[in-house]
């Protein structure tokens, strides 16, 4: 019997980072009715920074989630959508919102030493019938144990399955092999895998993570996501396909679906540039890379000493602030490489 591993897509999710959050309804329709029919399980929709991310400091969306969400919905009799939250940004009204306009799950997303902050959104996506998961973000930036506590307390509030989330594209196969199997020891839901592919790791990421255990991994058609992206979906279909694993999804639909829809909107090919190698390199949030590139613009200096200092500094989601007032000081002590 294969092993089952389910891949969740989060194209119309951290995707909408790269489409700096303006997803039409039409996109969306057409990509749930591939997911559809390609026979995906899970697939995100929300801005990308989760439910209520809509705001200055992330970006304002062009239509509203709830909205994206209900026509999501309505184009699946099967796949079940998830919506992402993170404490601080989204509320309570907004997963209820979300599950009236039919998501199915909820991943409620921390910082990877915070995940206390998330206990009354755990309790609240199983009181409501929620699948509930629980998502460690920027992985790279605490030890092992660290982890597991955090991973250990996600679980303590209800959390049934909890991933390693690898925002910054910034983890080593070796190193996503010690976090997940280290999981997987110590506690008893699932494990998950969120990768970016900023070192072009995301897919030896991904493997490295179902080997040692995991059972949910992540990804994007066509890599569509912050940074250079996540784990392209539709390769990691055929790959762990070759590998013996069964995901249930169709790989010739799930190409059509990234080629013939999602690669038809994409504002500009998923590669890796200097500036998201920048940062898997030093560590930083794959979701600043829009702002950064901005500021460094703004301010006529080089993005990769942008991202350099922020690496220094453990910038963490939230303080894209900070993105401008480094480029300010870069211009301020005069290095201006550009
Ligand atoms: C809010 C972030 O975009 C969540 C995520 O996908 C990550 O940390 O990676
Ligand atoms: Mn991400």
């Amino acid at each position: 019997m294969k092993q089952e591993i389910t891949l969740l897509d989060v194209t119309l999710r951290d995707g909408s980072h790269s489409m700096r959050h303006a997803f039409t309804e039409e996109q969306v329709r057409q990509v749930a009715r591939g997911f559809e029919q390609a026979g995906v399980k899970y697939f995100e929709v929300s801005h990308g920074d989760g439910l209520g991310g809509s705001s200055l400091q992330y970006g304002f969306s062009t239509v509203d989630e709830l909205k994206l969400i209900e026509a999501a919905s309505e184009e699946c009799k099967n796949a079940n959508i998830s919506v992402l939250i993170l404490p601080g940004i989204g509320l309570k009204e907004d997963m209820e919102d979300a599950k009236r306009a039919g998501a199915k799950m909820v991943r409620v997303a921390t910082h990877v030493t915070e995940a206390d902050v998330a206990k009354q959104h755990i309790h609240l996506g199983r009181n409501l019938g929620l699948k509930t998961v629980g998502f460690l973000m920027m992985a790279h930036m605490a030890p092992t144990a660290t982890l597991v506590q955090q991973a250990k307390l996600f679980e303590s509030y209800g959390a049934e399955i909890v991933y390693v989330t690898d925002s910054a594209g910034a983890l080593l196969p070796h190193e996503v092999k010690e976090k997940v199997s280290a999981l997987k020891e110590n506690l008893s839901c699932e494990v998950g895998f969120h990768a970016h592919n900023n070192l072009s790791l995301a897919m030896a990421n991904s493997m490295a993570a179902v080997e040692a255990g995991a059972t949910y991994i992540d990804g994007s058609l066509r890599c569509l996501g912050a940074g250079s992206g996540n784990t392209q979906t539709e390769v990691m279909v055929a790959v762990f396909e070759r590998l013996g694993y069964e995901s249930g999804i169709k790989l010739f639909p799930i190409m059509d679906v990234a080629n013939e829809v999602v690669a038809k909107f994409m504002p500009r090919p998923q590669e890796i540039t200097g500036s998201s190698l920048m940062m898997g390199y030093s560590g930083v949030y794959s979701s600043f890379l829009l702002f950064t590139q901005e500021a460094a613009k703004r301010y006529n200096v080089d993005e990769r000493d942008i991202l350099l200092q922020l690496g220094k500094m453990q910038a963490v989601g939230g303080q894209e602030d900070l993105i401008y007032e480094v480029a300010r000081e870069l211009v301020a002590k005069n290095v201006i490489t550009k």
